[in-house]
């Protein structure tokens, strides 16, 4: 099993190049399901998780061709990818499949959308919480879906169609939020969703499912309206710039000291993040090319959060933010409030040296001067790049294992970090 090795101490200089967003591209993939015809997508990321809803939707016939390489997709960075779903063969997700990530759960809505059943099961992913799937159930039951639960699965008809409906969710959730769009794009009538997930990858889908033919709007505020239609068609729409891989190397960055452009960075994906980072003593700036971001000289001063839906900090850069408090001038303080078990890192960051005790779903964390290298492990892809960033400023050597995490979500990692200045590697077997 792959090991990512590194050895802390040297300060980030030079260019990133930001990838395209692993939770933009599974949903996009996704809605090619609603379509006979080809939907293309540019900036994929070639990423494990995408690898794995290729074969997902394999499953379900359909069909998928890289094509049109960039200057930069020799490299084997993010690519063009056309899916195609001519005719769907199955309406069945199957365990073995569903059980290795949770976004695959989501095709429970253009099956049903489309072939007017499905039959799913109930999904894996991040082991971060108890993850419940009851909103998209419920959402969907309210746009018609006839829902019964039989041996791990999800069994979903309606024969008739989906019908266009309220529906009010009870709490914030971006999955049920690009499920229940893709489905009533497709549904009779108008669906509304209110205290609907705002993050830029509800607009990104919303934006392709509007290149494909469907009436979607509002999309980025809590209110999204959807008028269905009969079909939609092909498209050809483009992944948008991760923003929390874009946070990660901000954080690496703010942790090492030094000066990066992080080339194709979107400052609006994470302005609550940079302001954060801002506050540490980083200095953060948009230029044409990316947002760049410098620490030089001055320590790194400690900052509370609390993590929200999108536009508040977000979760996914909680472990992160973790990892660069653990060096901090003082004490900070960071809740956790979308997910009841994100800490697992808390105590591999110990391992490291660092000060962090736990009170319900806040994490206290007492900056110290020095960090020392050691072998760890994460349960998940967050956490695990939280130890890379620690070990990145910490004396000695690191090694990160489980690397099948990290590879879930960041593309290149050791390649674009070693390519300014870290001393990082990969170590096979
Ligand atoms: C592939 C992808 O895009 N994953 C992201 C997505 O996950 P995901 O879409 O799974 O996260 P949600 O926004 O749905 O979850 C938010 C909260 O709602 C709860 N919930 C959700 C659905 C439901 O039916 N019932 C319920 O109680 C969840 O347990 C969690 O406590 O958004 C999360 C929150 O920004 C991110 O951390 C994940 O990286
Ligand atoms: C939690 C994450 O992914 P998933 O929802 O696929 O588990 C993540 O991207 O941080």
């Amino acid at each position: 099993m792959d090991r990512i090795r590194l050895i802390g101490g040297n300060p980030l200089n030079g260019t990133i190049p930001i990838s395209g967003a692993k939770n933009a591209a599974l949903p996009l993939m996704i809605a090619s399901l609603l379509t006979d015809d080809t939907l293309t997508l540019d900036n994929v990321p070639h990423l494990a998780d995408v690898e794995q809803l290729i074969r997902i939707l394999g499953n379900h016939g359909v069909d998928y061709a890289v094509s049109g390489r960039r200057e930069k997709q020799a490299e084997g960075y993010s690519r063009t990818v056309s899916f195609t779903a001519r005719n769907v063969v199955s309406t069945t997700a199957p365990y073995e499949l569903v059980s290795k990530m949770r976004a695959s759960f989501w095709v429970i809505g253009p099956l049903l959308a489309r072939c007017r059943e499905a039959r799913v099961s109930l999904p894996g992913g991040c082991a971060i919480g108890t993850r419940p799937v009851d909103l998209f159930l419920e959402g969907l039951q309210t746009l018609g879906a006839t829902i019964d639960v039989d041996g791990g699965y999800i069994n979903a008809s309606a024969p008739e169609g989906l019908m266009g409906n309220r529906y009010v969710f009870p709490k914030v959730s971006v999955g049920a939020t690009h499920v229940l769009m893709m489905a009533a794009s497709l549904a009779k009538g108008t669906t509304v969703l209110e205290n609907a997930a705002r993050e830029p990858e509800v607009v990104n889908l919303a934006d392709c499912l509007n290149a494909m033919g469907a009436r979607v709007s509002g999309a980025g505020t809590t209110t999204i309206t959807i008028e269905g239609v009969e079909s939609l068609h092909g498209a050809r729409h483009a992944v948008i710039p991760d923003r929390i891989e874009t946070g990660t190397y901000a954080m690496a960055v703010a942790m090492t000291g030094g000066d990066v452009l992080l080339e194709g960075a979107r400052a609006e994906y994470l302005q609550a993040a940079l302001d954060v980072l801002g506050s540490t003593g980083a200095t953060i700036s948009s230029e044409s090319a990316g947002l760049r971001i410098k620490r030089n000289g001055n320590g790194i001063l400690p900052v509370d959060i609390t993590t929200e839906p999108f536009p508040g900090f977000p979760t996914d850069l909680q472990a992160q933010f973790m990892g660069l408090m653990t060096m901090a001038a003082g004490r900070s303080r960071i809740t956790e409030t979308i997910f009841e078990n994100r800490f697992m890192h808390v105590q591999e960051l110990a391992r490291l040296g660092a000060q962090i005790s736990l009170s319900g779903q806040t994490a206290i964390v007492d900056g110290v001067s020095k960090l020392r290298g050691a072998p760890v492990m994460a349960t998940d892809l967050r956490a695990s790049v939280s130890l890379v960033i620690a070990g990145l400023a910490a004396e000695g050597e690191t090694v990160v294992n489980r690397v099948y995490h990290l590879d879930r979500g960041f593309e290149r990692l050791e390649e674009k970090l070693s390519r300014c200045g870290a001393q990082i590697e990969r170590v096979s077997g």
